[in-house]
């Protein structure tokens, strides 16, 4: 029977307003007259899905049908930020979606302001993921985002006394209309038991015999490409039980227990572990990403015709390791290969080694996950076999290569026997991995010389690098769509998939009328996040203010420090009379930033944000010069209003440290002039846009090497710059703690004896930098000239090259035409 294919409603005002109506009635049972702000937001955001529903059915038909390579991004986090406007825009319906809204009396602001962000990830990493898969939508490229449906995001930040007190983000409480269960295509997942060996006619095999198991239930959402008529899918797998009610306990009136399995199984994808750089070996931790993984992997190879033959598994699919959260596939597939498929460990090993890929995030070496043999055993018994065989014959071939060299034996064992037996999963991915890349030049450099460069060593060819990228979809198009009206009325739309055309704006930045309309953008853009602040902080922006941002997750090396030292420095220099408030650039800081809830350090530093800000902010003595805010709970959402209005991106952590950033590349595209050091794709921002256009400080990563190297003491940076001392001693007085000298104490003295970050040693060329700042201010026509020469030249960031250098160094996964 030839059904007749799927086709969306009508792309016209009526069709809009028709399914719109039935999604109301049919889906949400409410009439318009009594239906309440989230049945509308619901309906219409189901009506933009009916309207993506043929792509994606057709699309999915497409990639079945062409059985080409794709690519599985096995990610623990997705930083999605909020669907609607980005899906709308996908379906090029924006105007007629708004025409219809009016029609039925709704101002389609309102919807937006419904929908809750799904908060899936923590920083960096998890936006990375969303912006990737955006990417690999709009260019055609077969694929699905793998990872995990948390019923918990990452908390809901708020200020109490100005210190960070986290809130449970439910934000599952009034339903997703983004997300398709499929309980019918649920994976059982098994953890604990013990392994045996057993005759399998005349050939010893191993096998896995689990404890317990738990249904990994699986959430399609659209991934729609750009214009392109084309909708990958993002597969987030949800913990169930397996018998999530024991009958026979209840009926003895053991209520609890039974229902305990139940809550044991779904603690597993409850809640997102929201720190982002420090693991803390929680066994949950490892339950989530071995959870995830083996769904993943089995669902992707329960898509393979019956008669699929594994040799040819790297033809299919190469599964890429978002960091090391995902490297338990690597057993995992193993153990498929060789357990379930019964193939010959050599030939499993040798596919394995094919369909994975590791992209490293950090440098920080406290960052790189290891899990005790202890644990994994105990989780993942047959696992941890596997990865002690592949550990054995990995040295054996290291020895064959080095001779009997104890030492790097010991150093590139996957094993680590100090301070416990554990297994290092950074070595795993690497070994396993057909690449393993960094995600910015010098990151790539410092992961192949100084944090693994015996396996760079041993596996020549295996390390590369890709620089991240950004959407320009979501970070230019929808988030300034001033901007956008006047890049495209420049040179075309065709920079929205092709960010590299910015490069013909660069003749702009000598047209005074451009320089006026870019600049008319960026007032307006302020305006618009002044409006935003008020609404959502009760907090004013001031009118001629510099906007000074710095928003990413609180980190010491990110060096938020380094930023508050020059704030009390230009405030302690106003009230100590040695600086006439009408000499400096009024300016206001805007700080947007998470910690980790077990981080104290990092706590502590926003309380002494929070705290410096309400003492700045009421000083009659700097008013109309500084202002510092700190709207809580940073987003992706609060960061979509406040990148186009800043001014000033500050990318300041300390050389070597952070692996690239994308906050960075978000700020040049919007019209932000960076001040930073050489750090991560700061450096290749900087070649990109030209010295001029970029304000350096700061040693660089050599530099800081070579200080560590003849000892660092920072209290000789403070006895030397006077500006320096007076700021510190200002914190330590207790000025920004009702003369309480305790607070902030353990900040000051962390950083007179310890700096691991070097605050102090950059202290002076970023206060030197920072008047170059000021000084470049005065000249607006000129800082705006160089704000869009930033535009123009900063095309190289788009997510969509950094796809297509996946593609092409790694992948070889060519786009499904
Ligand atoms: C707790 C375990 C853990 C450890 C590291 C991580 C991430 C790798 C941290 C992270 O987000 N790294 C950031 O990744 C971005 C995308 O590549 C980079 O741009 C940032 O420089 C890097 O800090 C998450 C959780």
């Amino acid at each position: 029977l030839a059904l007749a294919p799927v086709t969306g409603p009508a792309s016209s005002v009526d069709g809009f307003v028709r399914q719109f109506l039935r999604n109301l009635n049919y889906e949400r049972g409410v009439p318009l007259s009594a239906s309440t702000p989230n049945d509308r937001y619901m309906a219409f955001a189901m009506t933009v899905r009916d309207y993506l529903m043929a792509r994606w059915l057709e699309d999915q038909k497409r990639q079945r049908e062409a059985q080409a390579k794709g690519v599985a991004y096995l990610s623990a986090e997705y930083l999605l930020g909020r669907q609607l406007d980005n899906n709308l825009l996908a379906t090029g319906l924006s105007e007629i979606a708004t025409a219809a809204m009016e029609t039925c009396g709704i101002d389609i602001d309102d919807l937006r302001a419904q929908e809750v962000e799904p908060g899936l990830g923590n920083g960096g990493l998890g936006r990375l993921a969303a912006c990737f898969i955006d990417s690999l939508a709009t260019l055609g490229v077969p694929n699905t985002g793998y990872g995990i449906r948390y019923e918990y995001g990452i908390f809901r930040q708020t200020f109490e006394d100005g210190q960070q007190v986290e809130q449970p983000d439910s934000w599952l409480r009034l339903g997703s209309p983004w997300e398709f269960p499929h309980p019918e295509a649920a994976r059982t997942i098994s953890f604990g038991g013990h392994t045996e060996t057993y005759d399998d006619e005349g050939t010893e095999r191993s096998r896995w015999v689990p404890a317990w198991n738990v249904l990994a239930v699986p959430y399609n959402y659209m991934v729609p490409g750009y214009l392109n008529g084309r909708v990958n899918t993002l597969r987030l797998w949800s913990a169930k039980a397996t018998n999530s009610f024991d009958l026979r306990v209840f009926n003895s009136g053991d209520y609890e227990e039974a229902v305990r399995s139940q809550t044991f199984a779904e603690n597993i994808s409850k809640v997102l572990y929201p720190e982002d750089s420090t693991p803390q070996g929680k066994e949950l931790r490892l339950q989530q990403q071995y959870f995830f993984v083996a769904a993943s992997i089995g669902d992707f190879l329960a898509s393979l015709p019956a008669d699929f033959d594994p040799a040819n598994l790297p033809d299919r699919i190469i599964f890429q390791l978002n960091d090391t959260h995902p490297v338990i596939g690597v057993p995992e597939l193993m153990r498929v290969l060789v357990d379930e498929k019964k193939m010959a460990w050599e030939d499993a090993w040798g596919i394995t080694q094919k369909c994975f890929a590791y992209t490293c995030h950090t440098l920080l070496p406290e960052a790189l996950e290891v899990w005790s043999v202890d644990l994994l055993g105990r989780l993942l018994p047959r696992h941890l076999e596997i990865i002690y065989r592949i550990n054995d014959e990995f040295l054996v071939e290291v020895r064959e290569r080095f001779g009997d060299d104890e030492m790097r034996i010991r150093n590139m064992s996957i094993i680590s026997e100090f301070p416990d037996r554990s297994v290092r999963m950074a070595f795993l991915a690497t070994v396993a991995g057909a690449k393993v890349n960094g995600v910015a030049e010098l990151h790539s450099q410092l992961l192949r010389e100084k944090v693994l460069p015996d396996f760079n060593e041993f596996y020549p060819g295996k390390f590369t690098n890709v620089t991240n990228g950004v959407t320009p979809r979501r970070f230019v198009r929808l988030s300034n769509p001033g901007l956008s009206t006047l890049i495209t009325e420049a040179i075309g739309p065709g920079w929205v998939t092709d960010l590299e055309r910015l490069r013909e704006l660069e003749t702009y930045a000598e047209d005074t009328q451009f320089r006026d309309a870019f600049a008319q953008v960026k007032a307006a853009n302020k305006r618009r996040l002044g409006d935003v602040l008020r609404a959502r902080d009760g907090v004013e922006i001031s009118d001629g203010h510099m906007l000074d941002v710095m928003v990413k997750r609180l980190h010491e090396y990110k060096r938020q420090m380094l930023k508050l030292l020059h704030i009390v420095t230009e405030y302690e220099g106003i009230v100590s009379g040695r600086v006439a408030a009408s000499d400096v650039q009024p300016r206001t800081f805007v700080f947007g930033a998470k910690a980790a809830p077990g981080y104290v350090m990092a706590k502590r530093i926003i309380h002494l944000i929070n705290a410096v800000g309400s003492v700045v902010n009421d000083d009659p003595r700097v008013e109309g010069r500084l202002k510092v805010l700190f709207p809580p709970n940073y987003n992706v959402t609060l960061a979509e209003r406040l990148i186009p209005a800043a001014d000033l991106s500050e990318q300041i952590s300390l050389a070597g440290k952070e692996a690239s950033g994308t906050g960075n590349m978000k700020f040049a595209l919007n019209g932000a002039l960076t001040i930073g050091t050489d750090d991560g794709a700061n450096v290749e921002i900087r070649e990109l846009v030209g010295d001029d256009n970029f304000f350096l400080f700061g040693m660089s990563e050599p530099e800081v090497e070579a200080l560590w190297a003849r000892g660092y003491k920072p209290a000789e940076f403070y006895q030397a710059d006077d500006g320096l001392r007076r700021a510190m001693d200002l914190i330590a007085s207790g000025a920004f703690s009702g003369g309480d000298k305790t607070v902030f104490e353990p900040i000051v003295s962390n950083l007179l004896y310890d700096d691991r970050f070097m605050v102090l040693a950059d202290y002076s060329s970023y206060i030197a930098e920072q008047a170059k700042v000021d000084a470049a201010y005065a000249d607006q026509d000129a800082w705006t000239r160089s704000a869009i020469l930033n535009v123009a030249r900063c095309g190289f960031f788009s997510s969509d090259r950094s796809m297509r250098d996946y593609i092409e160094r790694i992948w070889h996964t060519p786009p499904v035409i």
